[in-house]
């Protein structure tokens, strides 16, 4: 597979330090409000890589941290007179909340928090300031980037032209105006935590560098996040973390493209952002993930109430093709297998192939996304009530391992109340005529559709699940 990497501007060919396990870090979500569909894309993006790295074998240690202290959230708890802990703890609930409608794999997710990891941090720091490359100033403590030859190289700039570039706080603490901070002293109001310079909390980069090695070890497979990050915040996470291992921080560096909103960066700060949640309110949020899938990760999103009609309608598109090649599972029947019939199963083989070297070249997923439209379109005009059962089942089983790559289709379709009567009524039928056999496979089948039955002496009752 072929990823393309930030540090070296290439696609390069991806190959994990251990052999069958990889370890990936995303910069997760600043935890003082819902969601933005821009926040979403990173999310959605790198669940799609790490379920597609699963599917060809290997295991992936996955982690999306939660940013529990910074300003924004400070202002925000003091704004609602709350403690930035229930602050951080409402908004980590409503992400979880977003991240099953999206479908995001949280079952094997980690997701640590900044403030959790206090000891940590201020271990880390010390490791810096020892080795020389940070100092404490009144309280405050900063990462001294003169100290570094290749500070700037994921964002290719050098240091002069950073300055020039960059709106540079004046900051008597400083010794260096791109010096940035990994501790800041207390200020009243604000939590803080005892640390070898005083009262204080930790600068945001820092966390990071500091959960990602407690995790996943001094070098990571893939570290990743939205491209606005790749300078400061994820420049100063190498600069940190190299500087305290003596070690490649981490071996591909992935960012996604902005979700724009009319052709301007959708952020909370200009407040032009539509947040997952209220999106979920008229939309089935699979046809957000949908939409974020159907560009390339790399390239930008303008985001807009038509695009999320036409990701419906292709969404729907390809539960029709499903749905089809279920009913015709059911009618179609076991046959020998004709030349004909051959040539269709090596089509469907053909497919798939073409899924799995979109995936590999770069994870271009709307090529992967075209595969599937082929494959439905394909089945739609070729097979009937003649087709093999075997050849109509591959079919089907190719789009649902295609689509879990991709955690789409995931819906089962929910049955109506008078479709459970008639199949509880078939199977009373069965019963009667002692064709038990018959009888267990719709209560196996409802059960599978989520309907539990329940045989009560006033009849068969039933209740979802
Ligand atoms: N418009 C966007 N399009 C794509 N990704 C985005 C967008 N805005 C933020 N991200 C990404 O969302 C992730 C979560 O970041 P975070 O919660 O810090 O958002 P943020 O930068 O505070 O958002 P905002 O810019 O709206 O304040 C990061 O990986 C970031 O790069
Ligand atoms: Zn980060």
């Amino acid at each position: 597979m072929k990823l393309y990497n930030t540090l070296t501007r290439k696609k390069e060919d991806f190959k994990p330090i251990r052999e069958d396990k990889v370890t990936m870090y995303v910069c997760g979500p600043t935890v003082y409000n819902y969601i933005h569909v821009g926040n979403a894309r990173p999310f959605v993006v790198f669940d799609v890589l790490r379920r597609y790295l699963e599917y060809k074998g290997y295991e992936v240690d996955y982690l999306l941290n939660f940013t529990d202290i910074d300003d924004k959230m400070i202002k925000r708890a003091n704004e609602e007179g709350k403690t930035v802990k229930e602050v951080a703890d409402r908004f980590i609930g409503e992400y979880l909340i977003d991240a099953k409608g999206l479908n995001l794999k949280e079952e094997t997710t980690r997701h640590p928090r900044a403030t959790e990891h206090i000891d940590d941090i201020i271990e880390f720091i010390k490791g810096l300031v020892d080795k020389g490359y940070a100092y404490s100033a009144n309280g405050d403590v900063y990462f001294d980037v003169t100290k570094l030859e290749d500070y700037g190289k994921l964002s290719k700039k050098n240091i002069e032209e950073l300055i020039s570039g960059a709106r540079v706080q004046i900051n008597e603490n400083k010794r260096h105006p791109m010096d940035f901070v990994l501790w800041k002293s207390e200020k009243p109001g604000e939590p803080s935590w005892d640390s070898p310079w005083g009262k204080g909390r930790p600068g945001w980069h820092i966390e990071c560098s500091v959960m990602a090695r407690k995790y996943l070890g001094d070098t990571i497979d893939i570290h990743a996040g939205g491209e606005d990050l790749q300078f400061p915040h994820h420049e100063n996470e190498i600069a940190q973390s190299e500087s305290l291992t003596g070690k490649p921080f981490a071996n591909y560096w992935l960012h996604n493209g902005m979700i724009n909103n009319q052709n301007v960066k959708m952020s909370k700060s200009k407040n032009n952002f539509f947040t997952v949640r209220e999106i979920s309110k008229e939309f089935d949020l699979e046809i957000i993930r949908f939409l974020i899938l159907s560009g390339h990760y790399r390239k930008p999103i303008n985001f807009s109430r038509d695009l999320v009609i036409q990701a419906k309608n292709g969404l729907d598109r390809l539960y029709n093709g499903k749905k089809n090649l279920e009913h015709l599972m059911d009618v179609c029947e076991d046959k020998e297998l004709t030349d004909n019939d051959k040539d269709m199963l090596k089509a469907i083989e053909q497919f798939k192939a073409q899924f799995i070297e979109s995936m590999d070249d770069d994870l271009n997923t709307p090529d992967g996304i075209t595969a599937l439209f082929e494959l439905v379109k394909y089945a739609n005009s070729n097979f009937s009530h003649e087709t093999p059962k075997s050849v109509v089942k591959k079919a089907y089983d190719v789009l649902v391992e295609l689509s879990n790559v991709l955690g789409i289709l995931s819906k089962q379709e929910e049955l109506l109340d008078e479709e459970i009567m008639e199949l509880i009524e078939k199977r009373n039928e069965a019963r009667k005529n002692k064709n038990y056999e018959l009888a267990d496979k719709i209560r196996d089948e409802l059960k599978e559709k989520g309907i539990i039955l329940q045989d009560t002496p006033q009849g068969v009752k039933w209740k979802r699940v």
